[in-house]
């Protein structure tokens, strides 16, 4: 079996020719979607990420306004742009590109973004709603692997779901989107014993911890669905994700490319929050 590739950059144009649309009839109702993306220190790899955030918000025609600060910016420095974003009409979705210089704590950060405008969904009040199933922002790694699913129509009700990885922006909330999707889900992590164990059980099987080709083919069963978070460089430099990409595309039905698969998506889903908080605040306007 030769796995099929799971594209995240034409789901991506498809889903943003969508938020064209979504865009354009906010525009027709007086409002303008605007994104704040605050960028602290010289980190190179972030300093591609939000350009590529600002890039794709003006694809679909979200106004963003990038703010960068040296690494040595304070911790109240920034919680007081942030109180500024807040309060800012114009401004409907605020995220803070991590990670943050260590001398700024960073869930502290989030905590000071305003619920309904954190479309990261990194805030407790979100991650929360995430638990209990009520409405609020999904994480966009997450929410971008969710949809991909779909994508493939891949039914998850009844199926087993294997996470590997357990950070707040990624593990845990994929673990519970996979279980408000009724699949049966179990979490790995660094301190699993029997791994391979595990995985080899999964219907879809969710990679998300930074080490390259963590997952070889041995560990994945036979038309699994395996969806690679990782963004790692090889020893060569090259980009790769936590998975063994040709050993396990002999095994897997379907898999995700690094480059080209989840990162994408993960873009294409902040503009999507970005889009819905905008939407949001002209139906709920104390929202
Ligand atoms: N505030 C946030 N910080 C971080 C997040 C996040 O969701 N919010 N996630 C990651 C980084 N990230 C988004 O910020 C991100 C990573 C990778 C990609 C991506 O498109 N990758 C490309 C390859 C890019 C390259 O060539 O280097 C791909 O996979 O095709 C998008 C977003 C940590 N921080």
């Amino acid at each position: 079996m030769t796995a099929q590739l799971i594209d995240g950059v034409a789901l991506s144009r498809q889903l943003r020719a969508a938020l064209r649309e979504r865009v354009a009839a906010l525009n027709g109702r007086g409002c303008r979607p605007g994104l704040a993306v605050i960028l602290v220190g010289d980190d190179p790899a972030s300093q591609v990420y939000v350009r590529n955030k600002v890039k794709a918000c003006a694809e679909v025609g979200i106004h963003s306004v990038l703010q960068t600060h040296p690494a040595s910016l304070t911790e109240q420095a920034l919680l007081q742009h942030i109180d500024a974003l807040n309060a800012d009409p114009a401004i409907h979705g605020i995220l803070v590109q991590l990670p943050l210089p260590p001398h700024i704590d960073a869930q502290r950060v989030i905590e000071a973004i305003a619920p309904d405008k954190d479309v990261d969904g990194f805030h407790v009040a979100n991650a929360g709603a995430l638990m209990v199933g009520q409405p609020g922002f999904r994480p966009c790694t997450p929410y971008g692997c969710m949809k991909m699913l779909e994508h493939i129509g891949c039914a998850l009700r009844g199926k087993h779901a294997v996470v590997i990885g357990r950070s707040n922006i990624v593990g845990k909330p994929m673990a519970m989107l996979l279980l408000q999707a009724h699949a049966t889900v179990t979490i790995c992590h660094s301190a699993t014993a029997e791994l391979a164990h595990h995985t080899r059980q999964a219907d879809v099987l969710v990679a998300a911890v930074g080490r390259p080709a963590l997952v070889t083919a041995d560990m994945v069963k036979p038309g699994a669905v395996v969806i690679d978070v990782g963004m790692n460089r090889d020893a060569t430099g090259k980009l790769c994700g936590d998975v063994d990409f040709e050993g396990v595309r002999q095994v897997a039905s379907w898999i995700t490319p690094v480059p080209g698969g989840v990162g994408p998506m993960t873009i294409t889903m902040l503009l999507t929050n970005t889009v819905e908080a905008a939407e949001r605040r002209l139906t709920t306007p104390s929202f």
